[in-house]
């Protein structure tokens, strides 16, 4: 379990960034975290594995008090924590399943860091995580030979490869098409059903999260102003997320979704 507990986050230039933050995300849940840009979510997201500090408030990652964590317990958590990015983050000049083993580098004694000789366990593991996101016949294929949305799945599978209990990802489907969004998105969820990991993820895109996700936080200036099933999310809720009215005022409601289009 993830829980928030009155968490604040200033940034060292004085800029409060998240405030007031009081979360419970269970193993297992879909969480897609949605508002404006400079809303606050990647950073919310960034706290989680420690890539941010949080200056006020507690984090606890299955009751540790991760604030409390030093240098080898960071980096324990940083393993025990999947993150996917919008540019995929992979070597381009080699092949799909180098990549996916990469994953396991921390873990190997120095010399086989230095030889790059990996167990025939781990090389099983990474063609299992291949194969989940379906494209096991792509493990020997180099990755700049592959489309946006194959990328992203190598991503994806290289975090699965870890074995997380958590997988963060941050608008990982940003700059791919909308049929291949589907397709990423499609994968998270069925890694997050039949793995049973925990996925918070960051999305611009309403429709893709209200369609895949089964939670909604939404933030807005630092603060979670909706926290809910997907299926609750409606016009005024997006309103209050996107525009900061109040979910009474309805006659303005519409005209603002209209005119900023979040659900696009
Ligand atoms: N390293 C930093 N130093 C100072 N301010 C920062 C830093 N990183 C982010 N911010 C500010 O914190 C606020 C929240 O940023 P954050 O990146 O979390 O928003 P976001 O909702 O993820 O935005 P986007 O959707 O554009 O990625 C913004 O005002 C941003 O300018």
């Amino acid at each position: 379990m993830i829980e928030f507990i009155d968490v604040e986050k200033q940034y060292p230039n004085g800029l409060t960034a998240l405030k007031n933050i009081n979360v419970k995300i269970e193993q297992g849940e879909y969480v897609a975290i949605i508002g404006l840009s400079g809303a606050g979510k990647s950073t919310f997201i960034r706290c989680i594995n420690r890539m941010h500090g949080i200056t006020e408030g507690s984090i606890y990652i299955n009751g540790m008090d991760i604030r409390l964590l030093k240098g080898k317990g960071v980096r324990k958590l940083r393993r025990s924590i999947g993150m996917i990015f919008q540019s995929f983050n992979l070597v381009t000049r080699t092949t799909v399943l180098k990549n996916v083993l990469v994953s396991y580098v921390p873990d190997l004694p120095f010399w086989r860091k230095i030889t790059g000789i990996f167990t025939k366990e781990q090389k099983i593991n990474a063609l299992t995580a291949l194969d989940k996101v379906g494209i096991l016949d792509k493990a020997y294929v180099r990755v700049d030979q592959l489309s946006g949305g194959q990328q992203q799945r190598v991503a994806l599978a290289r975090t699965l490869a870890q074995a997380p209990q958590i997988i963060l990802a941050d608008e990982p489907v940003a700059s791919l098409d909308p049929v291949t969004a589907n397709l990423v998105m499609e994968d998270f969820r069925k890694i997050n059903k039949e793995l049973n990991m925990t996925v918070v993820m960051n999305i611009h895109h309403v429709e893709l999260a209200l369609t895949y996700a089964d939670r909604i936080i939404g933030i807005r200036s630092g603060e979670i102003v909706f926290d809910g099933n997907a299926s609750d999310v409606n016009d005024e809720v997006l309103s209050l997320i996107y525009s900061g009215q109040e979910v009474e005022d309805t006659s303005a409601n519409e005209s603002t979704i209209s005119e900023k289009n979040p659900v696009a």
